[in-house]
Formats: C-alpha cells, sequence, structure tokens
C-alpha cells in the first residue's frame, strides 16, 4: 500500500506504510513467536489477514481548521489540524462518507476546538461505519454551547448521509488529551448500530468497544468456535465480553447450557443481552452482567473461560484462574507482553493452539488468539 500523507510526512500513524504486506505478515508471526516463547512452535496456524487497505471500521478524526472550513484528521506538533479525510485505511463506505461530514460541519458553522487558545467547540468527529452501511456518527463537543445548532441541522445531516443510523454528542470540557469524555447524548432514534456479521449481529453503543477491522474479527469468533468446537463445554465464560461477540459465536456453535458474559460497562452489557434476544439460542441460557470481571471467578468455576481484556492483560485475574479447576482457556490479546506475563502467571495452563491475526495492516499492533489446556 502506498499512501500520500505518509510520503509527504503529514502522517506518519502508519510505521510500515511501504513495507510489502507479505513481509508484515511474516514479522507480526516472528515477533510473536518470540513474545511467546511459551507456545510450542507446532501449535501456531498461520496468520489470519484480510485486505491491506479500506479496513478500517471506524474513524476517530481530530477536527481542526476554522468555522466553515473543518479539517479532518490530526493536529500537527503546534496543535494545527492537518486533513487526512482521504485515509486510505477506512472501508470503502466510511471513506466516502467523510466530505459530507465536513460540509456538514462547515455549513451548520460548528467551530472547531482550536488547541493553542483552547477555543472553539468541535474537537473530534467519531464515526463507525456497519456491513450493512449504515454510519454512528458521534460529534465529541467541549460544551453544550453548540448543542442546540446542531439538533437544528440534523435533518440536513439525515438528507445528506440517510444511511446515519445513530447520531451523539459526547462531552469533553477538559483540555486534555483524551477522545471522548463519559457523558453522552444521544439524538438520534436510535442508540445502537446493528453489526451484521455472517452468522448473528451484534449491536454496538456510542462507548462500547468493537474490533475495528470487522473482516479479520470475523475471523477471529470463526477461529474460536473451531476450537471450541471439540470441547463441547458446558457453561462458557465470556469475561471482558464487550458486547458479546465472543461467547454468542462460541455458543451459537457449541450451544452450552449456559453462556455468561461479564462485562463493566452496563451500556456494553445491555448491548450483548440485545444481541443474544436477537440470536435466541434455544438450548443456551444466556446471561450478562455489569462488574469486574477481574474479581467475577469463583474457585469452582468450570467450563471453557474466554478472556478478552483490555491492553493491560487479566491482571489479578491470572492468579484465579490458576487457583481454579476451568480445564480450558481461550485468551484473545492485543497486546503479547500482557499476554506473555498472564501465561507465565498460569503454569497449569499449556498453549495447546495459536495464531495471530492481523487487526490492524500497517502497524505493529496486532491480535493474538490462544487456546489453553489445564495438564495434570
Ligand atoms: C478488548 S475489549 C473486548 C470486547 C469483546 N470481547 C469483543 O470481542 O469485542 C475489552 C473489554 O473489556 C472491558 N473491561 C475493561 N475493564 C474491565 C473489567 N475490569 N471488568 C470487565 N470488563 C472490563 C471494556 O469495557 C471492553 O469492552
Amino acid at each position: 500500500m502506498r499512501c500520500g500523507y505518509f510520503d509527504e510526512h503529514r502522517c506518519r500513524s502508519c510505521e510500515l506504510m511501504g513495507v510489502p504486506y507479505a513481509d508484515q505478515l511474516a514479522d507480526l508471526d516472528r515477533h510473536l513467536h518470540e513474545a511467546l516463547p511459551s507456545v510450542p512452535v507446532g501449535a501456531w496456524s498461520p496468520p489470519a489477514f484480510g485486505p491491506e487497505s479500506h479496513f478500517r471500521n471506524k474513524a476517530k478524526l481530530v477536527v481542526g481548521g476554522r468555522r466553515g472550513a473543518p479539517t479532518l484528521g490530526i493536529l500537527d506538533p503546534a496543535g494545527h489540524g492537518v486533513d487526512l479525510r482521504e485515509c486510505g485505511l477506512y472501508e470503502p463506505g466510511l471513506h466516502a462518507a467523510l466530505p459530507h461530514l465536513a460540509d456538514f460541519i462547515a455549513e451548520t458553522g460548528l467551530t472547531p476546538y482550536d488547541v493553542p487558545s483552547r477555543t472553539g467547540e468541535l474537537k473530534h468527529l467519531l464515526v463507525t461505519h456497519s456491513p450493512d452501511d449504515e454510519l454512528m456518527v458521534r460529534f465529541v463537543l467541549r460544551s453544550t454551547g453548540q448543542l442546540a445548532k446542531l439538533e437544528r441541522a440534523l435533518p440536513e445531516l439525515y438528507a445528506r448521509l440517510p444511511q446515519t443510523r445513530v447520531v451523539t454528542v459526547n462531552l469533553l470540557p477538559e483540555h486534555r488529551a483524551a477522545t471522548e469524555g463519559p457523558e453522552e447524548r444521544v439524538l438520534s432514534q436510535d442508540a445502537e448500530l446493528p453489526m451484521r456479521l455472517p452468522e448473528l449481529t451484534l449491536y454496538l453503543g456510542p462507548q462500547a468497544f468493537f474490533q475495528t477491522n470487522t473482516t479479520v474479527a470475523t475471523m477471529l469468533y470463526r477461529q474460536a468456535q473451531q476450537w471450541v468446537s471439540t470441547l463441547r463445554p458446558k457453561v462458557v465464560w465470556d469475561l471482558f465480553c464487550g458486547v458479546g461477540g465472543f461467547g454468542l459465536h462460541v455458543a451459537a456453535a457449541s450451544q452450552p447450557a449456559v453462556l455468561r458474559g461479564i462485562e463493566i460497562s452496563p451500556a456494553a452489557v445491555a448491548a450483548a443481552r440485545h444481541a443474544a434476544a436477537a440470536l435466541d439460542l434455544p438450548g443456551t441460557r444466556c446471561v450478562f452482567e455489569a462488574a469486574d470481571a477481574e474479581q467475577e471467578l469463583r474457585s469452582g468455576a468450570t467450563g471453557l473461560l474466554i478472556v478478552n481484556p483490555p491492553r493491560r492483560g487479566i491482571g489479578a485475574l491470572a492468579e484465579r484462574i490458576e487457583q481454579s479447576a476451568v480445564p480450558h482457556v481461550l485468551y484473545s490479546s492485543c497486546n503479547a507482553a500482557s499476554l506473555a506475563r498472564d501465561l507465565s502467571a498460569m503454569p497449569s495452563l499449556q498453549p495447546v493452539a495459536a495464531r495471530a491475526f492481523a487487526m490492524f495492516p500497517q502497524t505493529r499492533h496486532h491480535e493474538v488468539l490462544v487456546l489453553l489446556r489445564r495438564s495434570g
């Protein structure tokens, strides 16, 4: 893949831009073999990958520039906007929507936030694109000062982009390097974006986590189904379950009696319940709860444990798993360093299968799935 923004030094975010994709995949595999020495060489499957460009379902854009002429992209070192709306990582439907969103912001007269002077209102534009070509559009504002103006202009947004399903405002009053704040106001009728995957539909709320590469996420869930298919667990735990992707895919394929999902975000839990109800698995009781996954596992727990934590890993949960009788763990990680640390804290569980997933081409970020089996 080539990128003009990269070549012109306007954006250097994609550290591997210009490296042939086959070399990127080979390097990813080599890096994971080295970072995870406890995984036997024979346990690795070749990396799973999708297209090297036009794969991102989500754009996180800093809004810069001035009223009537916004930029959508990043900030330069002086804090001024650099427009990257032609970035080749975005899915085609997302790429096509960005000029319309820029025009909408310009015509509505929303004032981009100016970092050096700490003035203005619109800080970020967060856009998610679904497999059905629908959009969730989130405006991150400094205050509610221009909220009424935005609400009045919504018919114009729907006229320009009729595929817009969810529109929200997120409030980030502080001057800090965060993408969004805790307060979200839904302006549209719908509050969730349906993400229709080949086997089931997940529902994505504004602040919920979803893998950024829908094609590779589908491969990841399918791999989980395949590895679990011979285990036939009666109980499946999905810890850090988000909107339910792993647990529901595995339950749909393996029909356990119980699927128990634990997730810290109540909104994500509500979305997972929605997906479970829509999927309607007659033989499986699906229970999703908002709780701290690191504290939830009881010592007598059995069945299959799926964990898919944030970058920091599973923390104190590793010791609980080690002390439990859980026979199998399926660990999906976006950070090989924390995964390696967690594996060494669970010496009774041996890696029996592993695979890299090229979730983030053009960068060194990765996803890796490992199946562990209790020995002895
Ligand atoms: C990498 S995402 C995994 C989401 C999901 N498994 C999927 O396939 O999309 C990590 C999730 O862990 C949640 N989380 C973070 N800390 C948590 C905690 N202490 N207990 C439970 N969930 C937590 C986050 O809200 C996020 O949804």
